[in-house]
């Protein structure tokens, strides 16, 4: 029997290696959420086999205990789920500070009226406001069943259960003067598109508020202590066209300060609005800060905007950036395919009629694309790219070598296809690589080469067969995370920028925003990081890619 908890039964739960690599995951975080037996998932619908491999849904990482027996369990955990999602707030340590009228309202506002301090200036009543009770419904699908594709059941019967996260969005009533504050915007971790077009919107969302003392913190959260590095005044104007080129305008680092040293810094400028863009590093240092600060009683409010192109932050449709990566990786994957794939002839060719012909003579197109410890980017690439024979994910064991094995399966495919594209994920069967302790500044492994290792595999494997393989690997890592965003990451980006303001000026801290069921929603940031989201092998968009790409299990 293995163990689930409803407070992490949104998300496929870590295998304990992932959970060993990713130090920064669990960091600070404690877990109040409960847990229950659970029968035993499969991969594929069937029982898989050495699930020690890399781990599959039965790797779970259980918190407490819930009684199913006690007839009020639901209302329980209902209760306990909403006091899990409460938003951190000033007003928490700050007993007396009382609310003023927003200055954000879009309606009647004209860039000639230059003092809003005094709120909206009109008696007119506006709904452009979002009302602190309102919520978005966290999980959509009523599973009846745990066979259910995905299923996601809180107890064995899959009772139905309400968990309502906060909606994001401006509220009538904010904790900060605009003129008092002095807003800094940090990016930390590796980069992602889409990072300038949420800092310009951090800045104009800002403006709007009010808000004339804006500033960047150069290279993450270096830029609060490296001496020599200057902080970069913000405005309107300086923010104008950032968008249109990738990479960050404050550029990014790992590492670097302590928590402590990062508080004295902001002390020290007077910050009292911290925007951190960044992966789970990033939002576990932004809670620290936000705790570090309540320690100290400063009115501040840390607001986090999750920036992942591996798509790894739990309980959100997606991440910004990730959109981008998906379609920069479909070109490397096109790439691997043209190289040596049957391309369809519209033009009977010399000696060939309207058939086929092979870019390279039995070619094997082998792309590998990020994902630390989830298979997103490659799940996704393969299934839009609808030219991936094998996609292999750190979610899901495999085989190199064996009756079932990649290899073997690879020389069917030459022999019947006379071409293969593969498409692996960084983070894909580390096991099979040398084990090495070596770690980045900010403490994430660094990883082998899992491609390389595949591309000599292939060769030895068809030498020995006597016959050949001619492999052609493609890594675009660093490309795919370099451009600027595409439209609907821009969109995303924009979004959450805005929400971000919002959730700051609404007196919210140690908070982050995202996309939650096609609606914008604030949490808590020790929910969103507690281990990296990952792909669920039972899931339906799993269950696509394979059907997509024909392959079969590896095990
Ligand atoms: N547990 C933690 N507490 C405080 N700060 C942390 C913690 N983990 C990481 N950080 C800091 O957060 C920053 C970014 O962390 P990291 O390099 O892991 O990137 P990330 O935010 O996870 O982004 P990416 O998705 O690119 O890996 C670093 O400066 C690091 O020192
Ligand atoms: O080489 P860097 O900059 O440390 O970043 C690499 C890592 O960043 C990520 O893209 C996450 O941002 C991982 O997939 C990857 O392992
Ligand atoms: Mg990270």
């Amino acid at each position: 029997m293995a163990t689930i908890s409803p407070a992490i039964a949104s998300n496929f739960t870590p295998p304990p290696s992932t959970a060993a690599k990713s130090s920064n995951f669990f960091s600070g975080v404690g877990n109040r959420g409960f847990r229950l037996n659970f029968p035993t998932k499969t991969t594929r619908g069937r029982k898989s086999g050495n699930l020690s491999v890399l781990g599959c849904a039965e790797s779970r990482n259980p918190p407490e205990e819930i009684d199913l027996s006690d007839p009020n369990w639901k209302i329980k955990y209902e209760r306990d789920f909403e006091q899990r999602f409460n938003l951190p707030h000033l007003t928490d340590v700050f007993k007396d500070l009382k609310p003023r009228p927003s200055t954000f309202c879009l309606k009647m506002r004209s860039p000639v009226s230059e003092d809003f301090a005094g709120g909206y200036p009109s008696d007119e009543k506006w709904n452009g406001y979002i009302n602190n009770n309102d919520r978005v419904l966290l999980k959509v699908i009523r599973y009846s069943s745990q066979d259910s594709a995905g299923a996601e059941c809180i107890d064995p019967d899959c009772t139905w259960v309400e968990q309502w996260v906060h909606r994001a969005g401006p509220r009538e009533e904010i904790y900060f003067r605009p003129e008092e504050v002095n807003a800094a915007i940090v990016t930390c971790g590796g980069l992602c598109p889409g990072l300038n077009d949420v800092i310009r919107q951090i800045v104009i969302t800002l403006d709007i508020y009010g808000v004339k003392n804006i500033v960047g913190i150069p290279f993450g959260y270096r830029g609060f202590t490296d001496k020599g590095i200057k902080e970069m005044p913000l405005s309107r104007k300086v923010v104008q066209n950032i968008h249109l080129s990738g990479g960050s305008l404050l550029g990014v680092s790992r590492g670097g300060p302590t928590v402590r040293e990062i508080v004295d810094s902001m002390e020290e400028r007077g910050t009292n609005m911290l925007f951190v863009l960044g992966g789970n590093g990033t939002h576990a240092g932004a809670v620290a800060i936000h705790n570090e600060c309540r320690k100290r009683r400063m009115k501040v409010s840390v607001v986090g905007v999750p920036k992942t192109i591996d798509n790894d932050i739990l309980l959100m449709d997606k991440t910004f950036g990730f959109d981008t990566a998906v379609e920069e990786a479909q070109r490397a994957i096109n790439s691997a395919y043209i190289e040596v794939g049957p391309l369809i002839m519209n033009q009977p060719l010399a000696g060939l009629s309207l058939s086929q012909a092979h870019s390279a003579y039995r070619g094997v197109g082998l792309v590998k694309l990020m994902g630390r410890s989830s298979g997103f980017i490659a799940m996704h690439a393969s299934l839009a790219s609808g030219q991936v024979d094998i996609c292999l994910i750190p979610e899901v064991p495999f085989h190199i070598h064996g009756p079932h094995g990649i290899l073997r399966h690879l020389e069917y495919l030459l022999d019947t296809k006379g071409s293969a594209v593969i498409c692996v994920a960084e983070g894909a069967a580390l096991n099979l690589l040398e084990k090495s302790n070596a770690t980045d500044a900010s403490g994430n492994a660094v990883f082998g080469d899992i491609g390389v290792h595949i591309q000599q595999e292939i060769k030895k494997y068809f030498k020995e067969l006597g016959t050949s393989a001619d492999v052609k690997y493609i890594d675009p890592t660093y490309m795919l995370r370099a451009i600027r965003a595409n439209a609907s990451d821009g969109i995303l980006c924009t979004i959450l920028g805005q929400n971000a303001v919002h959730g700051a000026f609404a007196g919210f801290s140690g908070i982050t925003v995202g996309l939650c069921n096609t609606h914008y929603a604030y949490f808590p940031i020790p929910e969103v990081i507690k281990y990296p989201r990952l792909v669920d092998p039972n899931s339906r968009m799993w269950h696509r890619c394979l059907t997509s790409t024909g392959q079969p299990d590896f095990i």
